[in-house]
C-alpha cells in the first residue's frame, strides 16, 4: 500500500494476521501488538480454537479465514483412505472450531462454507491428498476474497468521506480484523492514498485495547493522522465539533439492521444521534446474518474477568470484585445511518433492503 506527504511516496506492506505456510497456519499474534510483533505456526485444530478463544486472531472476519484454515489442518489429520472417513474428521472439526467464540458470525458463515465445499468434494474425489488439496483452495479463496470485498467496501464508504473530516472509530476494523485493508479502517486507506486529509479519532476501546494497541497501529503505520482516546472522551470531542462522522465494523448485523459490535458502540451511537453525527457501519455480506431476526437474538460472548482486573500488567481491581465483561453490545437500527457493504451502502428499512442484497 502506499501514499504521498509533502511530495514523497511512501509505500508499506501492512501486517498480514492471519496466512498460510505449507502445512501450518501462520498468526499474527494480535495479543502482544503493537509492542511485539510475533507470527505464530500452528499444526492442529486446537491451536486454531485456543488462538481464536484466546484472541490472537480476533475480528469478524479474520476469525473466519483462521477457522477456515483449521478446519484444513483436521483434514490433514486424516490418514486413511476412506472420504467417508475425511468428511467425518472435516465435520467433527468445524463443529469442534464452532464453539471458539459465539458472537462473529463470519466464524459460522466460513465453517458453514468449508464443511459444504468437504462434503461436495467426498462426493468425487476418493484420494485423499486430492481432498485435502482442494479442501485448501476454499480457504484460500475465502481469505483471497475477503481482501477483494474489504476492499469494495473501502470504495464505497470513500464518498462519505471529505478533505479536513473528522472521523471516529472503536476498536479496531482494519486490516488486522480482516483479509487486508479492513472495514471501518478501508475506506480511510484509500482516502489517504488518494491524499484526503481526515484527522482519525480512535478510542482505546476497553478491556482489551484495540483501538490502542491495533487501530492507531494500523493507522500509524499507515501515515494517517490518528488521535489515540480513552473510552469516556468521545462525548467531549464530539461536543468541540470535531467528529463528521462515526463508521466502526461490526460482528454481526441482525434482519432487522441491528448491529452487535465491540463493546461501548452502542453508547457511541446514542452520541453521535445526539449531536447530529452519522453513525455509519461497514461490514461484508458474511456478516450479515438474516437467520438472526433481531439484535436480542445474537448471542454476546462473556470473556474473563481478568481482561478487566488485571489490564496494564497489574492488579487494577480488588480481588474477589464482582466483574461483567460482555465483549460486544447490540446498536438498535434506528441509530445506523446505512451499512456499507461491497455490494454498495444500505439505509433504512433495513428488514427489507438487507435482504435485497442477497437476492
Ligand atoms: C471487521 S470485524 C471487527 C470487529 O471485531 C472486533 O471484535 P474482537 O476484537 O473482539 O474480535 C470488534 O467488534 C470489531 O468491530
Amino acid at each position: 500500500m502506499s501514499y504521498t506527504s509533502a511530495g514523497q511516496t511512501h509505500t508499506y506492506e501492512p501486517l498480514s494476521s492471519v496466512s498460510w505456510g505449507g502445512d501450518h497456519l501462520i498468526l499474527l499474534d494480535q495479543r502482544l501488538l503493537p509492542e511485539d510483533i510475533v507470527y505464530l505456526k500452528l499444526y492442529t485444530p486446537e491451536e486454531v480454537w485456543e488462538g481464536i478463544h484466546s484472541m490472537k486472531v480476533r475480528g469478524a472476519p479474520a476469525i473466519g479465514i483462521a477457522a477456515a484454515f483449521g478446519v484444513v489442518l483436521g483434514g490433514l489429520q486424516y490418514a486413511g483412505d476412506q472420504p467417508g472417513e475425511w468428511l467425518q474428521q472435516v465435520r467433527t472439526t468445524c463443529d469442534y472450531l464452532a464453539t471458539s467464540r459465539p458472537t462473529a458470525v463470519n466464524l459460522f458463515w466460513a465453517l458453514d462454507r468449508i464443511k459444504l465445499t468437504a462434503e461436495k468434494l467426498a462426493e468425487t474425489l476418493s484420494d485423499r491428498t486430492a481432498l485435502n488439496a482442494a479442501l485448501l483452495a476454499e480457504a484460500e479463496a475465502i481469505r483471497a476474497e475477503d481482501e477483494d470485498v474489504c476492499r469494495r467496501i473501502g470504495e464505497n464508504a470513500l464518498p462519505l468521506f471529505k478533505d479536513g473530516m473528522g472521523i471516529l472509530t472503536h476498536c479496531n476494523a482494519g486490516g488486522l480484523a480482516t483479509a487486508k485493508y479492513g472495514t471501518a479502517l478501508a475506506p480511510m486507506y484509500l482516502a489517504h492514498e488518494q491524499g484526503m486529509n481526515i484527522k482519525v479519532f480512535a478510542d482505546e476501546t476497553r478491556p482489551v485495547l484495540q483501538g490502542a494497541r491495533l487501530t492507531a497501529f494500523e493507522l500509524q503505520q499507515a501515515g494517517i493522522d490518528v488521535t489515540l482516546l480513552a473510552d469516556n472522551m468521545a462525548a467531549m470531542v464530539m461536543s468541540k465539533g470535531w467528529v463528521q462522522a462515526v463508521i466502526v465494523g461490526t460482528d454481526r448485523v441482525a434482519a432487522n439492521g441491528d448491529v452487535a459490535n465491540k463493546i461501548g458502540t452502542y453508547g457511541l451511537a446514542v452520541l453521535a444521534k445526539a449531536h447530529g453525527i452519522p453513525f455509519y457501519v461497514a461490514c461484508p455480506l458474511s456478516t450479515i446474518d438474516l437467520n438472526t431476526k433481531t439484535g436480542a437474538d445474537i448471542p454476546i460472548e462473556e470473556r474473563p474477568a481478568e481482561e478487566i482486573t488485571e489490564g496494564f500488567g497489574k492488579r487494577t481491581a480488588p480481588h474477589g470484585v464482582k466483574v461483567y465483561n460482555p465483549a460486544f453490545d447490540v446498536t438498535p437500527n434506528e441509530y445506523v445511518t446505512a451499512i456499507i457493504t461491497e455490494k454498495g451502502m444500505v439505509q433504512a428499512p433495513y428488514s427489507e433492503n438487507l435482504k435485497k442484497l442477497f437476492e
